[in-house]
């Protein structure tokens, strides 16, 4: 192509750059008028209802050629930062950072966000609870291993609500300082993860002890200092802590994907496909595990998950998790609901929250 060609299409590229530039801007104006409409009322700066209905349109309206991924993508930091014109939002999460709860969170909040890592489930928990983010980010479940009971446990004792859920999927690598197989002596990462990756650790790496830590990014950390130390871990906790693949995708399952929970004080707006999470623990009569679930099968409300924890308090006294599809202010969940309360001790909504997708991964972690 001849450069006169070349100059012309980038002139070209300019102008519709321009256009984009301005129309970012009229919508920023708008993102702003929004939020100070807010102000003062019961309603929130996040909406997770409308951000969904937001991707869905566009991805649906869609032409092409730029592809659905990228328009998410896109968008993703155009919400984040009209977000954060209305209310600068600090969010809690699982730290430290390049975790897979740290891409949870980005994936949720975008990079506007100020994402502040913490030590553990319970406080990040408290740094909401006082005040001191307006939302936090913790794992709830994997689609391997079962539920994060720690996260579970924390709401009976908390006030927070669920106000969001983030389905990531999970790729794990095997990384090392130098890249070389040879070299390692001893694989380390979260329990979670060495367990996701156990066949495929027993098939390539037998011999080769492993050790538990904290966090796959503390995994990272520690091979970072030593050759002869592998860790299970996040692409982007390889380019963070520079650290080469020996092995990508090392999970044992293919469809490995971790649910996050968004937590926060307010149940956010119906968004028309929700879930609603409630925890109980129910009268030691007879028939009562049929007759806990009556309330939803005559109503024909879906349940999407049941779990059961025992009571730390009570022995073979257990707590119920139940996740329904619907909202808690649709008539027959309300109502079911209360039906239920009638046969329980306790019985708390945990909160109603959009359905999430399972969402594309945010890339760095293939
Ligand atoms: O519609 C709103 O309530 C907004 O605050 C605007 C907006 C957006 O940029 O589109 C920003 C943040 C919300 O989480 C959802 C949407």
């Amino acid at each position: 192509m001849a450069n006169q060609d070349l100059n012309k299409l980038r002139q070209n590229i300019d102008l519709i750059d321009n256009e984009i530039l301005d129309l970012l801007n009229q919508r920023a104006n708008i993102a702003i008028a929004v939020g100070k409409a807010k102000e003062g009322s019961d309603k929130t700066f996040y909406v997770p209802s409308r951000e969904k209905a937001i991707y869905a349109r566009l991805t649906q309206n869609n032409c092409g050629p730029f592809p659905n991924d990228a328009v998410c993508k896109v968008f993703r930091e155009i919400i984040s930062a009209s977000l954060n014109m209305e209310m600068p939002m600090k969010v809690a999460f699982l730290g430290p950072q390049s975790t897979f709860t740290h891409m949870a969170a980005m994936l949720q909040f975008g990079l506007s966000a100020q994402l502040i890592p913490m030590k553990s489930i319970p406080a990040v928990f408290e740094e909401v609870e006082r005040g001191r983010a307006h939302y936090g980010v913790v794992p709830v479940e994997n689609s391997t291993e079962g539920v994060v009971n720690h996260t579970l446990d924390m709401f009976f004792n908390s006030e927070l609500q669920m106000i969001a859920e983030v389905m990531l999927e999970i790729s794990h690598n095997l990384l090392s300082k130098t890249g070389d197989p040879e070299k390692i002596r001893k694989i380390v990462s979260h329990p979670q993860s060495l367990a996701q990756c156990r066949h495929w650790l027993e098939t390539n790496m037998a011999d080769i002890p492993q050790m538990d830590v904290a966090s796959t990014a503390a995994a990272a950390q520690l091979a970072t200092g030593d050759e002869s130390v592998a860790a299970i871990a996040s692409h982007a906790a390889a380019v963070q802590y520079d650290l080469q693949v020996v092995k990508a995708k090392i999970e044992d399952n293919p469809n490995n994907f971790t649910r996050f929970l968004v937590i926060g004080k307010k149940t956010p707006e119906k968004s028309g496909a929700d879930k609603t999470s409630i925890m109980f623990s129910v009268k030691d009569e007879p028939g009562i595990l049929y007759r806990m679930l009556e309330p939803f099968s005559q109503r024909q409300i879906n349940l999407a998950k049941i779990e059961s924890r025992p009571m730390k308090e009570k022995a073979w006294e257990y707590i119920f998790f139940l996740d329904l599809i619907g909202h808690a202010e649709d008539p027959e969940i309300a109502e079911a609901i209360e039906e239920l309360r009638s046969h329980c001790h306790f019985l708390k909504i945990l909160g109603s929250y959009p359905i999430a997708g399972n969402e594309s991964s945010i890339g760095e972690q293939r």
